[in-house]
């Protein structure tokens, strides 16, 4: 069940082809909705009576696309967000997202000073996924970002990969994510989510909608999903 970086790509490139023909509009609302709903159900279990801000850390790729679709869903779903996006959109998917997360009155910021991350916060991270690459450090702005979160103490839940680690190898790297508290898989688990489980975080899966001919071509399973959850936590 656990893949590769590689597996991972493949799987999305198969998505995305002709055969299956799933635009990445719909792969990202989908991601985005299960990394909401395995967020707030982590949160209502460790927070029962005040939901702390989720605080959402976007970086520049698909992985911070997830994070400003969950940041949307969380908001209906009655918590209090605001955006983190040094960045800014690069596409006009990207601006869509923050025209609509802006339309709800959720704040969106570029720097650590706008933020003001406080350790009563929780820290959604949508920095790096399945693409990072470590060899070499992270590249300002992010390697400020992912040092100021860990700095606030706040507990982390991780899109698809807690930023900074390897996607197969986990935390090996000088930069990363520490306080990683909870891990949203999209699709199916990367490698890495075996080293997060061994440390004792509650691990989620999303992404219920791939077909079973892909995982078939592919070689590899998906979770098993109850009634009409969108998510299964499986650590
Ligand atoms: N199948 C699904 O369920 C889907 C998952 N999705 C999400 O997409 C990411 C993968 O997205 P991708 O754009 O390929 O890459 P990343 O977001 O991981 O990052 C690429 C981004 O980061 C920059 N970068 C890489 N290494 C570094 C570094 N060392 N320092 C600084 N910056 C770095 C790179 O230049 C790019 O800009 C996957 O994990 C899911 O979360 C999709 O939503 C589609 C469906
Ligand atoms: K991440």
């Amino acid at each position: 069940m656990y893949i590769s970086a590689q597996k991972a790509a493949q799987i999305d490139a198969l998505l995305m082809g002709d055969h299956y023909a799933f635009s990445l509009e719909q792969l990202m609302e989908l991601a985005g909705l299960s990394v909401a709903h395995a967020a707030a159900d982590y949160i209502r279990q460790q927070w029962q009576h005040a939901p702390p801000r989720v605080v959402v850390a976007c970086g520049p790729g698909n992985n911070g696309g997830d994070g400003l679709v969950a940041a949307r869903h969380l908001h209906h779903l009655g918590f209090h967000t605001c955006i983190w996006y040094p960045s800014g959109a690069r596409s006009a998917l990207f601006t869509a997202l923050l025209t609509q997360a802006r339309a709800l009155r959720i704040g969106v910021h570029h720097t650590a000073e706008q933020v003001a991350l406080r350790r009563c916060d929780v820290v959604l991270d949508a920095i790096f996924g399945f693409s990072f690459d470590g060899a070499a450090g992270v590249r300002q702005p992010y390697r400020r970002m992912i040092e100021s979160i860990n700095d606030s103490a706040a507990p982390v839940i991780c899109v698809d990969v807690p930023s900074g680690w390897h996607v197969e190898r986990g935390d090996v790297h000088e930069v990363a994510i520490r306080n990683a508290r909870a891990l949203v898989s999209l699709t199916a688990p990367k490698l890495c989510a075996r080293r997060f489980e061994q440390r004792g975080g509650a691990h989620y899966v999303g992404g219920r909608f791939v077909p079973p001919s892909l995982c078939e071509a592919l070689d590899f399973d998906v979770v098993r999903y109850e009634r009409e959850r969108v998510i299964t936590r499986i650590a």
